[in-house]
């Protein structure tokens, strides 16, 4: 495979701080709330965890004004794969087909059930992700992601400067450092980290190519034109953490932003957290249990000459639950310019985009979280 290892986040490297070492920040910049710490204050009196330190804070007008389980009957799509797969059933299939289509022309996201991931794998990782998290915040450091590297234990910000999330991250780009991390992080052993990283990664992979060929199929474009990004590629996985938070009203746990890739399939969880955006307003997303949820990335939209939206979201926190969600970017061929298909560009859409490649994607992303791809469009 390609080196698909973009450093698509930037991560603050001297001294990555996690939201709970800022958790009892006093009038000091943030000193962990450790037990050693604990120890060496034994005399001071025992601040309770509740203030959030500057560095979460949201200016006023970027807070999130809906909570993570404000759900209303405005919900994305829930398509069943099942029926895809019905051998000889070609109705069946394009209903599912018709479905995908209008999910991604509507919303840009859906979630899917009967995806072939199967439950006892997604709690395997999940056991492992809060396993990796729940460690000393020392031992997380041991892995700390490197600048220019895609893998270790970092957080999301889109620039230097930026108003840290209220999360934490766990950064896959492949095989060989996912075990030598495991082994710095666990030197007695712990082969289930790499082995359901590794299984988890192959079923998502071959999930994604299968929702992707359903998306194609229904795009009346010549399938030739995806396929040459898709051969021979892979994805990136992130695990992201995000702890109970005292003022989740004035924080973020993963501001709003698009995905720079083709495809994402995120697994939320069972608690709320996940919001995308639909005609202006910020939607709360409603887990369902064993579904998958699908989005649209920044690529997949070039392709489509944004017949198809990437659309922007982002994860809230609350008071009293810790979430983990666990994130696949399925990417593109990295070696090839990103252009749309030729299928989907006439008189009236003409092509949006100039031509650019997936290491300019990637570099643009980390200055332009949001509206990366206003970057990239021609001029009317
Ligand atoms: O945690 C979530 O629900 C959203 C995660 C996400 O959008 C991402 O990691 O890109
Ligand atoms: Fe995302």
């Amino acid at each position: 495979m390609p080196d698909i290892s973009p450093s698509h986040f930037n991560v603050g490297c001297e001294s990555f701080p996690s939201p709970l070492q800022y958790q009892d920040a006093g009038p000091e910049p943030a000193t962990p709330w450790s037990v050693p710490m604990m120890k060496m204050h034994a005399n001071a009196p025992l601040r309770r965890p509740s203030a959030v330190s500057e560095k979460f804070l949201l200016p006023e007008h970027q807070r999130p004004t809906v909570q993570h389980d404000d759900f209303t009957n405005l919900e994305i799509p829930i398509i069943d794969l099942a029926a895809y797969d019905l051998e000889g059933d070609e109705s069946a299939m394009e209903t599912v087909v018709a479905q995908v289509r209008d999910a991604c022309l509507n919303w840009g996201f859906f979630q899917i059930i009967n995806h072939g991931v199967e439950e006892e794998i997604l709690s395997r990782v999940q056991s492992q992700a809060n396993r990796l998290f729940s460690l000393p915040y020392s031992d997380k450091m041991k892995v700390q992601k490197q600048p220019g590297k895609y893998s270790g234990y970092g957080h999301v910000t889109a620039k230097e400067g930026d108003i840290r999330p209220w999360s934490e991250g766990f950064y896959f780009s492949d095989e060989k450092s996912a075990a030598d991390h495991a082994q710095q992080l666990w030197p007695e052993g712990n082969n289930d980290f790499v082995d359901s990283y590794k299984e988890y990664c192959e079923k998502v992979k071959h999930l994604s190519s299968r929702v992707m060929r359903i998306i194609v199929a229904g795009l009346e474009a010549d399938p030739a034109h995806f396929e040459k990004y898709t051969t021979d590629t892979g994805g990136l996985l992130r695990w992201n953490f995000y702890p109970a938070c005292p003022e989740p009203l004035k924080t973020i746990g993963l501001t709003a932003h698009t995905d720079f890739n083709l495809l994402t399939v995120l697994h939320q969880g069972e608690i709320g957290g996940l919001q995308i955006q639909k005609d202006g307003k910020w939607i709360a997303v409603r887990p369902r249990p064993g579904a998958l949820a699908v989005n649209i990335g920044d690529t997949l939209q070039v392709l489509t000459n944004a017949k198809y939206k990437s659309v922007p979201h982002r994860a809230v926190v609350n008071t009293t639950r810790s979430r983990i969600s666990l994130v696949y970017f399925w990417v593109p061929l990295t070696t090839i310019d990103i252009v749309p298909s030729p299928d989907l560009v006439d008189a009236n859409n003409p092509c949006k985009y100039k031509p650019f490649n997936f290491e300019t994607l990637t570099k643009t992303k980390q200055m332009s979280f949001l509206n990366t791809l206003d970057h990239f469009l021609r001029e009317e």
